[in-house]
């Protein structure tokens, strides 16, 4: 379902804004970036003073494949990088520069941009491996994904301090916790102030729904959508990074699927993560935030399963013996430490028993029944009612010894009971059964635990599959398979709803000579450079692929009726290649496209005829000299020229 994108309101701007007018080398830099005439040298200049920035600048184009040898100079890492991006990353750490610390109880502002970098840092090299967008803007994207939570809490520092100790103990997501408490949300709040800011709307748009990408309704395999499953993705990471040991053994199998979804298997996607939390580290002495040690994905994956305590013979076995009566507790204890040799934990009554499990985590658990505070009854029934106190073996000690009580203890949860007073042989024997049947629950959880493993890796392959019969290998963007499947799933909507369609054959022109002077590989090159530069301009349920050599589909669900509507469409694309620059080894290589555009319409019965009409406007538009845009209408083939 498609939420529309909601923006916060004007007392919420203001404070943005605020944030945009600090001191210093920020402020500096953010108005030498608004002047046209600003020169790379006067803005590296202004950089210099900031030792944080200028490292960082340094580092990243290092790091990042623009830069064929290793950059020193500041102008040259400015012009590499850009003046929208140096833009974005002064924002970002001026941000960070202010909220380090703050006062809303409870909120750790050192987490917050601890997770925040490690998102920006996985955008960034989630960026590099799918080409889906300029690798430097993801990761300033990246840094203020959640800006809006850190503008909250400094807004309504009381309220945000309330939720967050209400999202404690609860499963209800923050942004929910913050409409509740605030009537808006992080992620409205990070909108206005990340388009304050001037981040592309595209971006901007993903961001906004990252948490919950099936909220978007962009179309699957379009760009958005590629886009905003990217940076999910990166989120899941980020919370991967930042999760206890025990969180990240649950969420490791979660986080394989979403790297399957981008046609990554495991082995490539724990290369990925580990060069990520590698550069987390880097990027988080630079910018004074703390990190955390991660063991490798590999060892990750190894380890996250032999974390279930598995019993053996050898197994020191922790008992929690709940016992109100001082005698019975101390002849209790005597038989089970010494005479059988476990190690016993204490309790007087049910409450203190409950707390003291949460910590000690025992195997079994042998309660008296009548206690004050709390009674061995209401111990079970709390015990079974948390997810930790399922596996518990728990025998009841008790008095009494007619069959209504007994029943009433097996429908609370106890596994077993024992008449007092105990019996040492006997009690030996049931603690042998409970000792079994440990054995037994584990060996069946950690298959358990094997299935879900290979159930997750399996899912990985077929996504990697399905995902690599639906991509083109060169280009990385929908092949002709998945453009003709989205064709037909579009048509059939349209039918449905009644609206109009666009689709567009896009040639590259002379594409051959390209080849025949540069080499194929440069051809290949070239291909690539066209296709990630329309895919950064394909806009929300617009659709693009490659459906053959040097020839690509857009399909535009956009309800476009005639030419007024349909030339603007492609002449964007049209004359958004021309203006590239497309350099390879020191060769700026000029690239025009021709584009077919075809409107669906009532005489029309198939899809087919659709791409047939938009082929001849194609047709059209290489023979009246290529490098332009024709439109098949009514029949008519009419080009932009006359419009
Ligand atoms: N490098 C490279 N070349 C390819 C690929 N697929 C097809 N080609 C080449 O693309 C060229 C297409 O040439 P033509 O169909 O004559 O078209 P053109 O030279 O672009 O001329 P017009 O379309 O008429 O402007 C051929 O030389 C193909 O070999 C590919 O994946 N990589």
């Amino acid at each position: 379902m498609n939420h529309a994108m909601r923006i916060a309101d004007s007392d919420q701007l203001k404070f943005s804004s605020s944030l945009l007018s600090s001191k210093g080398t920020a402020q500096a830099v953010l108005e030498a970036c608004q002047q046209k005439d600003a020169t790379n040298n006067e803005i590296a200049r202004l950089i210099q003073t900031d030792s944080v920035l200028c490292s960082y600048l340094i580092h990243l184009v290092n790091v990042s494949n623009q830069a064929t040898h290793v950059v020193t100079s500041l102008s040259e890492a400015v012009s590499l990088v850009g003046i929208p991006v140096i833009k974005q990353l002064t924002i970002g750490f001026s941000l960070i520069d202010q909220f380090r610390s703050g006062s809303t109880n409870g909120f750790d502002y050192q987490e917050f941009w601890s997770h925040s970098l490690l998102m920006a840092l996985a955008m960034q090299e989630l960026g590099k491996t799918t080409l889906i967008c300029a690798q430097d803007e993801l990761f300033a994207c990246g840094l203020m994904a959640r800006i809006g939570c850190i503008a909250l809490a400094t807004i309504y520092p009381n309220e945000y301090a309330a939720l967050i100790k209400q999202k404690q103990n609860s499963s209800i997501s923050i942004a929910t916790l913050e409409q509740q408490y605030l009537q808006t949300d992080h992620n409205e709040l990070t909108a206005t102030m990340l388009i304050d800011f001037g981040l592309p709307k595209i971006l901007v748009e993903a961001i906004y729904y990252h948490e919950v990408p099936a909220e978007s309704g962009f179309s699957e395999g379009s760009y958005p959508f590629q886009l905003v499953n990217l940076i999910h993705l990166a989120k899941q990471i980020a919370d991967f990074g930042l999760a206890s040991e025990s969180e990240r053994a649950v969420r490791i199998s979660e986080l394989m699927l979403l790297g399957g979804k981008i046609g990554l298997d495991t082995e490539s996607f724990g290369n990925l993560i580990d060069q990520i939390t590698q550069e987390w580290h880097a990027c988080g002495r630079i910018l004074q935030i703390k990190t955390v040690n991660l063991p490798s994905f590999h060892n990750m994956v190894s380890t996250s399963l032999p974390c279930l305590e598995m019993t053996t013979s050898d197994t020191p076995w922790r008992v929690l013996l709940v016992e109100d009566d001082p005698f019975g507790l101390e002849s209790a204890e005597e038989v089970l430490s010494d005479t059988l040799g476990y190690t016993v934990f204490s309790a007087t009554n049910g409450k203190q028993a409950l707390s003291l499990a949460m910590d000690i985590m025992p195997h079994v658990i042998v309660t008296d029944w009548a206690m004050p505070v709390m009674d061995g009854l209401a111990l079970t029934r709390a015990l079974r009612a948390t997810a930790w106190g399922q596996n518990i073996y728990i025998i009841m000690l008790t008095g009494y010894e007619d069959d209504k009580k007994i029943v009433e203890a097996f429908e609370a949860g106890v596994n077993d009971y024992v008449t007092k007073p105990v019996n040492v042989p006997a009690f030996r024997a049931r603690l042998h059964a409970a000792w079994h049947y440990r054995r037994l629950q584990e060996a069946w959880e950690r298959d358990q635990l094997h299935l879900k493993r290979f159930a997750a890796e399996l899912a990985v392959t077929n996504h990697k599959l399905k995902h690599d019969a639906l991509t083109d290998m060169l280009t990385g963007i929908p092949n002709r398979r998945a453009g003709m499947k989205a064709l037909t799933g579009a048509w059939n909507s349209a039918n449905r709803s009644g609206q109009s369609i666009a689709v567009m054959l896009i040639d590259i022109d002379h594409f051959k000579k390209i080849n025949d002077t540069y080499g194929h590989a440069i051809g290949d090159k070239v291909l690539k450079e066209v296709a990630t530069s329309i895919r950064n301009i394909t806009r929300k349920g617009e659709i693009f692929c490659r459906i053959g050599g040097e020839e690509f589909l857009m399909i535009c669900p956009n309800g476009c009726t005639d030419a007024k509507s349909a030339f603007p469409l492609a002449e964007r694309l049209r004359q958004h290649v021309k203006m590239q620059e497309i350099n390879i080894d020191e060769t700026r290589i000029q690239i025009s496209i021709s584009i077919g555009i075809a409107l669906k319409d009532a005489a029309m019965k198939s899809d087919e005829q659709l791409v047939k009409a938009a082929d001849r406007a194609l047709y059209a538009a290489k023979n009246a000299g290529r490098d332009r845009v024709y439109l098949a209408i009514e029949n008519k083939l009419i080009s932009s020229n006359f419009c």
